[in-house]
């Protein structure tokens, strides 16, 4: 099953508090999903993601479409089985991943074949095989295949690919059965060209999904922008389905996003640069393999009571690092995805109460954003 309830729009901003309900469970949002690419959400145990406050992760239909291979999934029973988590998984389509992973990609009409970036075989996604495996992953939220277009890109460029997405969305609606289990959302493409995005969101909320996602957006792009073009799309999607907003997970663009009519987000960020030292903070981002941590002994974050500020000191943690410790890694995700779930926890109270705008300036005078 799904159900999108809006539940308020606050006042002075497009910013809303919701409530996804699934078969495996229930999303308050707006919501930041960790990612999983590889049915793992690196160095995490579904039990400390829980812990953490996790509702819900992502997912990558290419890359278990290539190892483990969807047949070992199916014979374990889902993706949900396979990795032992039992709250939502929302899966990628692959149009991503195909695009800014695989080489000799040639896109037709049909779909895309390109080769293999682990060991160079030729390979081959549609919008139907995207459907079929995410079918056989089981995963509680679906997207629709696309076609990623490079930024940046001409007009004429992003107008054929953007037409191209409406078309392999036509498909993958068509072609998708399981509607009582999995729900499949339409991406939202058109670059940074505002008549694009108009065309693209029209089109695509005619075709009645249940959900959209934008995509093309955090691309490299200066905030100004992506806050222009996000603006612009938002006002085209309809209030009643959640909004999702591809590849976001800093917070100043999670806040300008949620400010914005977003529902949903995901990135790697939190994750990536846990892995090399890096940790978010209230006070801003600190490389924690710095000298200048050598003898403190204090948490990574005063204000923040995760298993990892309430247990050790950025010393210990910067000792880790500097001895290629896997816990340190481990220490340094746990704290990264707490911090931004939290943010979004306190998002969510914000809009609540009617003071989202006024935590924004206080979270960004703090953190040392303009
Ligand atoms: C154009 C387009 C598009 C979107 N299409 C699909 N299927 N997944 C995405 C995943 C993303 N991750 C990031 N990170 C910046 N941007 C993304 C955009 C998309
Ligand atoms: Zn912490």
């Amino acid at each position: 099953m799904f159900k999108f309830e809006l539940l308020k729009t606050a006042k002075d901003s497009k910013a809303r508090l919701g409530k996804i309900t699934t078969n495996h469970g229930e999303i308050e949002t707006p919501i930041f999903m960790p990612v999983g690419t590889r049915a793992t959400v690196k160095t995490m145990t579904p039990d400390e993601l829980k812990e953490i406050g996790s509702q819900i992760i992502l997912s990558n239909t290419y890359h278990l479409f290539l190892r483990p291979g969807t047949e070992i999934i199916e014979k374990a029973g889902g993706l949900h089985k396979f990795m032992n988590w039992d709250k939502p998984i929302l899966t990628d389509s692959g149009g991503f991943q195909v695009f800014s992973l695989s080489d000799n990609r040639k896109i037709t009409e049909e779909g895309v074949h390109f080769r293999s970036h682990i060991d160079g075989s030729k390979m081959f996604i549609s919008p139907e095989k995207s459907i079929d495996i995410q079918n056989i992953l089981g995963s509680d939220i679906i997207m629709a295949f696309d076609e990623c277009a490079p930024y940046p890109a001409s007009h004429e460029y992003i107008d054929n690919s953007m037409r191209r997405t409406l078309r392999w969305a036509e498909r993958c609606k068509e072609h998708h059965k399981n509607t009582d289990n999995q729900t499949l959302f339409g991406i939202i493409q058109g670059g940074m060209y505002k008549d694009l995005r108009e065309i693209s969101a029209r089109e695509m909320v005619d075709m009645d999904f249940k959900g959209y996602s934008i995509g093309g957006l955090s691309v490299g792009e200066p905030i100004d922008l992506m806050n222009d073009i996000l603006d612009f799309t938002t006002d085209f999607m309809p209030e009643s389905k959640p909004r999702y907003l591809m590849g976001v997970g800093s917070p100043d663009y999670l806040f300008e996003a949620v400010e914005r009519g977003v529902d949903m987000a995901d990135c790697v960020l939190p994750t990536r640069i846990a892995r090399n030292g890096t940790v978010l903070t209230h006070n801003g981002k600190i490389a924690i393999k710095n000298a200048l941590y050598k003898e403190d002994f204090s948490a990574l974050d005063k204000e923040c009571d995760c298993y990892t500020c309430r247990n050790f000191s950025k010393a210990y943690i910067r000792h880790l690092f500097n001895v290629d410790e896997i816990l340190g890694m481990r220490l340094a995700t746990i704290h990264n995805l707490y911090f931004l779930l939290d943010m979004m926890k306190n998002i969510r109270e914000s809009i609540r109460g009617d003071y989202f705008l006024e935590y924004k300036d206080d979270f960004y005078k703090k953190y040392g954003y303009k």
